[in-house]
C-alpha cells in the first residue's frame, strides 16, 4: 500500500513525489459541510455523538482515496530507472489493488500482476505497485486504469514488452445493482513481445504459479 502518512494536516512531501496540497483544512472543511448535508438528505441526525465528526472523516477519507491526482507515476519510475543489461521478463504479480469506480463511487479491488522486458534499463522493483497505487487512487475504470498502466510504464521504460493483468471484485457489483457476490473482472493490456503468442503464454504461466 501507499506509505503517505495518515495525517491529512501535514503539508509536507509525500515521499519526495508531491506536495499533499489535497489535504488543506480548507477542502477538508468544504468537502464535510456537503457531507452534514447528504446525511440530513439521508434522514440522520448529524448533530448525533457517532455522526458528529463523520463528515470530516469522510473528507479524509475521500481526499486519501483520490491521492492518485497528486502522484506523478512517470517521475516515480523515472526516479529509479537504473541501466542494466538483464533482458529477461521481470514479473511482479499479487499485487494488492484498491480503486473507486467512477460510476457509482464504491471500492473496486483486487491484485495486479505486471511485467516487462527490460530494453537497457531496470526499475527499482518497489516503483511498480507504487505506479498501480497512482493510478488506482483515482476515480476509475477497470480498464482505463489497466492501460495507464502499461502505458505508464512503455513510455517510460521504453522497454521491449509490457504485459499487465488485473483482476477485481466490483462492490457496486456485489453490494447493490446486479448483486453477483463472486463475480471477478478481468481486465488486460500487452505491448511489444507480449503481443506474441508464446510471450505472453509465458507470462500467464508465470502469473498462475505458485510460490512454494
Ligand atoms: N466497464 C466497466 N464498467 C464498470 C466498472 N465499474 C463499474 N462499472 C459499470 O458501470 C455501469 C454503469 O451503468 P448504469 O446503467 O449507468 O448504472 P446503474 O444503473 O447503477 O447500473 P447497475 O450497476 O447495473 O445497477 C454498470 O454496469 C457497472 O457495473 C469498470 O471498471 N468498468
Ligand atoms: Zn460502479
Amino acid at each position: 500500500m501507499s506509505n503517505i502518512p495518515y495525517d491529512y494536516d501535514d503539508d509536507e512531501e509525500i515521499d519526495g513525489y508531491v506536495k499533499i496540497d489535497r489535504y488543506n483544512p480548507e477542502l477538508i472543511q468544504n468537502i464535510s459541510t456537503h457531507y452534514t448535508d447528504i446525511l440530513k438528505q439521508l434522514g440522520e441526525d448529524p448533530e448525533r455523538e457517532g455522526l458528529v465528526k463523520t463528515p470530516e472523516r469522510v473528507a479524509k477519507a475521500l481526499l486519501y482515496l483520490t491521492h492518485g491526482y497528486d502522484l506523478n507515476p512517470q517521475e516515480i519510475l523515472e526516479s529509479a530507472k537504473f541501466k542494466e543489461d538483464y533482458s529477461q521478463m521481470v514479473v511482479v504479480k499479487d499485487i494488492e489493488v484498491y480503486s473507486m469506480c467512477e460510476h457509482h463511487m464504491l471500492p473496486f479491488f483486487g491484485k495486479a500482476h505486471i511485467a516487462y522486458i527490460p530494453n537497457g534499463h531496470v526499475v527499482g522493483l518497489s516503483k511498480i505497485p507504487r505506479v498501480v497505487d497512482a493510478f488506482a487512487r483515482r476515480l476509475q475504470v477497470q480498464e482505463r486504469l489497466t492501460n495507464q498502466i502499461r502505458d505508464c510504464i512503455h513510455e517510460t521504460l521504453q522497454p521491449i514488452g509490457v504485459a499487465v493483468v488485473i483482476e477485481c471484485r466490483h462492490l457496486c457489483m456485489c453490494m447493490r445493482g446486479v448483486q453477483k457476490q463472486n463475480s471477478v473482472t478481468t481486465t488486460s493490456a500487452f505491448t511489444g513481445e507480449f503481443i506474441k503468442e508464446k510471450t505472453r503464454a509465458e507470462f500467464l504461466q508465470l502469473i498462475s504459479s505458485k510460490l512454494s
